[in-house]
């Protein structure tokens, strides 16, 4: 723990609080941005999924639209749910180990590689780029958040 303890450590004087903060923001807005994706995809394929949203848009045959399920929306809402099931532990995970006092290059290593990562990783989804490029993605992404995590329990020496 750097002098000055918890208060220090999660002080926006701390450069690596700092950093956390602009890399967790980045992850979160793109997280958030996939909601948008989604319906920008529901709209293209007229893909709704309640009778409600399709109000006013017809089918071919100018009848009412009935809500589907779309290859295309379905691929965007498991991305949207792979960048939630990462996204969330990288943050909770990243504000104890930023307790820690880690140093900076250490600290930027991790949010950058996950950073990079999950934007690779929706990339690979989206396009989609073959196999394994979505699973290395996802590996980088998490482990960098295992390695996070190893350190921070690390850190307090395993106080069970
Ligand atoms: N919830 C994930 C757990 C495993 C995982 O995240 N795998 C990565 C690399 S293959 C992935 O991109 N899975 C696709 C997905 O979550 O839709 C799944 O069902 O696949």
């Amino acid at each position: 723990m750097a002098p000055g303890g918890l208060n220090a450590a999660l002080s926006l004087e701390n450069p690596v609080f700092k950093a956390f903060i602009t890399y967790a923001v980045i992850v979160i807005v793109k997280t958030m941005l996939m909601s948008i994706v989604t319906a920008l995809n529901r709209f293209k394929n007229k893909a709704f999924a309640n009778p409600e949203d399709a109000r006013g848009m017809k089918d071919k045959e100018g009848g009412r639209l009935k809500p589907v399920t779309n290859l295309d929306v379905e691929r965007v809402r498991r991305c949207h749910l792979n960048d939630l099931e990462n996204v969330i532990p990288f943050v909770l995970i990243g504000l104890l180990y930023v307790a820690t006092s880690p140093a900076l290059s250490t600290a930027l290593l991790h949010f950058r590689l996950f950073a990079g990562s999950r934007l690779f990783h929706s990339v690979a989804y989206l396009l989609p780029l073959p196999q394994p490029s979505r699973a290395l993605g996802f590996f980088v992404g998490y482990l960098t958040t295992f390695s996070m995590a190893y350190s921070t329990a690390a850190a307090v020496g395993f106080a069970l």
